[in-house]
């Protein structure tokens, strides 16, 4: 479980990114972060890790409060955190199953990890995840031969490599085309329901975060303005979030996209979204 209690950031520069974020993400549930450009999305998702530090509150990851963290400490915390990047952020010279095993990095020793000699354990359980991600025919083809869902799914595996308690996910179908994306979705989703595992995705498209996650939380100059299920993004809460002229573009995207959303409803770990609803906000 994850728990952030009064968490705020303020940049050097002056410029306030979070203001008293407190949120509690449980075991297998995978949180859509939305709100415009500027709001805080990228900054909360790195303040959990560490990547960006912090100017108060907390961050706890089940007992182990990150933000009271030393060095060493933190190095061995983040190996318990996946991160997933719009970019993807592989290796393009190095194999799907080299790319998949660099998630074992953070636990082999140096020279290990300098010849890449990973231990069987771990050569076995990439074998079982790139099978679970769809790229069991993939796994000697270097990263740079692979399509944007073929690298993304490379990013999961390796995210899932390491055995992490959380998974942050920065988003990820940026790069991807409708349907690409969608498959994307389902898999994470699927994915984290199957492990217990948390998850926060920072994603742009509202659209897509209502189809597929069961909770929804709208930042809105770095303060949490939105927490709930996607249902309860009416007219009204997507205004507050986005303002009226982004909020209009964002479901124009989604009645576009809406053809084949239904082949998804009855999909286990994907929410239908309301199509009436939606095109009676437009
Ligand atoms: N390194 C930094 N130094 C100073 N200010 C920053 C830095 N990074 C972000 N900010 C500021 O913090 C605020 C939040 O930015 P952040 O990137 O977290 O928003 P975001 O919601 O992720 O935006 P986007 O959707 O465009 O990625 C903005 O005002 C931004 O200008």
């Amino acid at each position: 479980m994850l728990r952030l209690k009064d968490l705020s950031k303020v940049y050097a520069t002056g410029d306030r990114a979070l203001t008293d974020v407190s949120l509690t993400v449980e075991p297998g549930q995978v949180v859509g972060l939305i709100g415009p450009s500027g709001a805080g999305k990228s900054t909360l998702i790195r303040c959990i890790n560490r990547l960006v530090e912090p100017t108060s509150g907390q961050v706890y990851l089940g007992d182990m409060d990150i933000t009271g963290l030393s060095r060493g400490g933190l190095r061995r915390a983040r190996r318990r955190i996946g991160m997933i990047f719009q970019e993807y952020a592989l290796v393009e010279r190095l194999t799907v199953m080299e790319n998949v095993l660099s998630g074992r990095l953070g636990y082999v020793g140096f020279w290990r990890s300098f010849f890449r000699k990973f231990p069987p354990a771990s050569i076995e359980n990439a074998y079982r995840l790139l099978d679970r991600v769809g790229l069991s025919d993939h796994v000697n083809k270097r990263a740079d031969a692979l399509s944007g869902g073929q690298r993304q799914r490379v990013g999961i595996a390796r995210a899932l490599e390491q055995d992490p308690d959380l998974l942050l996910i920065d988003e990820p179908t940026a790069s991807l085309d409708p349907k690409t994306s969608r498959q994307i979705m389902r898999l994470i989703v699927e994915i984290c329901d199957e492990r217990g595992l948390p998850a926060i995705i920072n994603i742009h498209d509202v659209a897509l975060a209502q189809q597929f996650v069961r909770r929804v939380i709208g930042l809105q100059s770095g303060r949490v303005v939105f927490d709930g299920s996607p249902d309860e993004l009416t007219a009204d809460v997507l205004t507050q979030i986005y303002g009226e002229e982004d909020w209009s573009a964002t479901i124009r995207k989604a009645d576009e996209d809406g053809e084949d959303i239904d082949e998804d409803a009855d999909h286990p770990g994907t929410v239908p979204v309301d199509r009436e609803r939606l095109a009676g906000l437009t």
